[in-house]
């Protein structure tokens, strides 16, 4: 049976993904720095990830879901300290995920890596500077990674999701969330289960000639 690994496993995304993936046959683990994933650990850090993927590996199959919206702000006001909390997740966490699972992968000449981006990482949000710039970089990394590893039989993909309904945003004041529907043509929310039937296909076999890609799924968005 194949293993799959699913960061941010404990919320949102990251749960949809899982049941998505055991639905489609795999053995799940999820990791995330909360309580409710089968791992506690903190994507930061390379020691925890380390040992996760030694413990439990090696993984067929990466999903970098965990993630922080960071700071909501004016750029002149945005923090050093945030700032660099939301590249040392979203970025620095998916480079040690990568890091870990790939010797793995290409050790087995076959793996799959879907990074969760973001629309944001493709178009640049307002008032999200950090969180744009950090899904741009990871959307750089998988771009990157994907082609280096093209040959092995491991494919790196990234997908730019726009707003989803997830714990993320239940917080997000109603009339920003009516801003984000507004661009989008199908005037909804995305669901997580849309999102998952996506990380499933870029996981699976039945994507074979696909890397270092970004796959749009913004229910029309998109303007790039
Ligand atoms: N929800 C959206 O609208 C949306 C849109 C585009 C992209 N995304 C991306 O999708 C991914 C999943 O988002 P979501 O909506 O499910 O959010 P969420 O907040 O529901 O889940 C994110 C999970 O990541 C975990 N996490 C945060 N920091 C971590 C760390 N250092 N180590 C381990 N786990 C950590 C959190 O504990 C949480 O369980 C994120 O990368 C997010 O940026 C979300
Ligand atoms: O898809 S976006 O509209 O750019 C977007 C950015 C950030 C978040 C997190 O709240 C949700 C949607």
């Amino acid at each position: 049976m194949r293993k799959a690994l699913v960061t941010g496993g404990a919320s949102g995304l990251g749960v949809a993904c899982a049941q998505r993936l055991t639905r489609a046959g795999f053995a799940v683990s999820t990791i995330d720095r909360a309580e409710g994933a089968d791992g506690k650990v903190d994507v930061t850090r390379r020691e925890e990830v380390d040992r996760f993927v030694a413990e439990h590996g090696p993984f067929d199959v990466l999903v970098n879901s965990a993630g922080v919206v960071g700071p909501n702000a004016d750029f002149v006001d945005v923090s050093a300290a945030d700032w660099d909390r939301t590249i040392a997740v979203n970025l620095t966490g998916t480079f040690h995920t990568c890091q870990a699972v790939i010797p793995g992968m290409v050790a087995q000449g076959w793996g799959r890596i879907v990074n969760i981006a973001s629309i944001a990482g493709m178009e640049g949000n307002p008032r999200l500077t950090a969180y744009s710039a950090s899904k741009a970089a990871v959307i750089g990394l998988t771009k990157a990674l994907g082609k280096e590893v093209a040959t092995t039989g491991v494919l790196a993909n990234a997908i730019a999701p726009a707003v989803i309904e997830t714990p993320m945003n239940a917080t997000t004041h109603p009339d920003v969330l009516a801003t984000l529907v507004e661009k989008i043509p199908m005037r909804r929310l995305g669901r997580a289960e849309e999102v998952a039937e996506l990380v499933a296909w870029l996981a699976s076999d039945a994507c074979s000639f696909s890397t270092g890609a970004v796959y749009d799924i913004s229910g029309g968005r998109a303007s790039y």
